[in-house]
């Protein structure tokens, strides 16, 4: 198939920003008081290209497959985990099933290539582009078809989700592994601080999983463009989030990244059609240490530090009421002039 990548375009507005900007200094409060509440205020303005934002049926995106690769030991958890997770996030139970739950958020779970067959009315859609990729220290872990395919299943999912905000979510044993050799070979970085203990390693599997990496990256030395790094290092789930970055950033819908994996996908698309980052709100720094270079690398500022490395888009979930407060200040709160309180003195 041949894919077809939408143009994104700039929404940097300065008249916007400059409008928001003084909409913000005019709120009875100390100039800047609201810190960096302020500055997420005016980037989710210039998403909604409104000097009074309000966020709409927020989309939670959950993408689910497994890796070839987590057969070389480089996850503290078998590749069945996969499967049994999506099975409890369709249940409820997970993490971001309560957190989408507690703040009145649809929850998308997508079947992009995991080692299982779900019954089709077991509730989540099924885009799956096979049933997992290939091991990557042997080959690449997808053909460029199956890239393309990914990618567009994600584009075709977005399309048809309502609301104005999407929120990334993700699960896959092994994905750690793909999430830290993209950022190695997309953002020029040494593997070794890109590697992390994902599900739990200890210092001797985190040793392993570093070794198996250099060869994979060594394997695939010439995968530089975007969509072969993505292709040799997979996987499904974060093609499919590529696909769903690029159509939501397309649509200028507000993008929350979740960690380092969701992340990753950013990365990917970013690397691609570089506008995409002016769409999105970083969560969190996730306490896995390839996060903080990520989001370094992508000149984003997360919101909290909880140190969380659960993925399935929990930790933008958890950030969402900043969000929400951050527009309320913005659309609700008086200005000096409205409540008649007294400007600061001039120096
Ligand atoms: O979001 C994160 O920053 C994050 C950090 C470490 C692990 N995870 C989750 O754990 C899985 C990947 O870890 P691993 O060790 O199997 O590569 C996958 O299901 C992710 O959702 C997620
Ligand atoms: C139990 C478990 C839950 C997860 N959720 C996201 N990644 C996960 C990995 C494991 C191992």
């Amino acid at each position: 198939m041949t894919l077809e990548l939408p143009p994104i375009d700039n929404i940097d507005d300065p008249a916007l920003a400059a409008r928001l900007q003084q909409r913000l200094d005019g709120k009875i409060k100390p100039l800047g008081a609201l810190g960096r509440l302020e500055a997420l205020a005016l980037r989710l303005g210039l998403v909604l290209g409104t000097e009074q934002p309000a966020l709409a049926q927020p989309q939670m995106l959950v993408c689910a497959a497994d890796h070839g690769l987590a057969a070389r030991g480089v996850s503290a958890y078998p590749s069945d985990v996969t499967w049994q997770m999506v099975q409890n996030f369709l249940a409820g139970g997970a993490a971001v099933s309560v957190l989408a739950r507690q703040h009145g958020m649809a929850l998308t779970v997508v079947d992009c290539g995991v080692r299982h067959d779900f019954s089709p009315t077991a509730g989540l859609l099924i885009r799956k582009v096979a049933a997992g990729t290939a091991d990557a220290s042997t080959g690449p872990a997808m053909s460029a078809a199956q890239c393309a395919e990914a990618i567009a299943n994600g584009m075709e999912v977005v399309r048809g989700l309502p609301g104005n905000v999407l929120l990334l979510g993700e699960m896959g044993i092994g994905n750690s592994s793909a999430a830290a050799m993209l950022l190695a070979r997309l953002a020029h970085q040494d593997i070794d601080a890109c590697t992390g203990a994902g599900t739990g390693l200890d210092a001797a599997g985190r040793a392993r999983k570093r070794e198996v990496l250099r060869g994979v990256l060594e394997l695939h030395a010439a995968a530089s463009a975007p969509l072969d790094a993505l292709a040799a290092f997979g996987g499904f789930e974060i093609a499919t989030l590529v696909g769903a970055v690029l159509q939501a950033a397309e649509e200028r819908r507000v993008i929350v990244l979740d960690g380092f994996i969701a992340s990753a996908a950013v990365l990917v698309a970013a690397a691609l059609r570089p506008q995409v980052v002016q769409r999105c709100v970083a969560a969190h720094e996730s306490a896995e240490p390839g996060h903080r270079l990520l989001l370094n690398h992508l000149r984003l500022e997360p919101l909290l530090r909880l140190n969380l490395r659960l993925g399935e888009g929990s930790g933008a979930a958890l950030a969402w009421p900043l969000l929400e407060s951050a527009c309320r200040i913005l659309r609700e709160m008086a200005s000096f002039e409205s409540a008649g309180v007294s400007q600061r003195e001039s120096p």
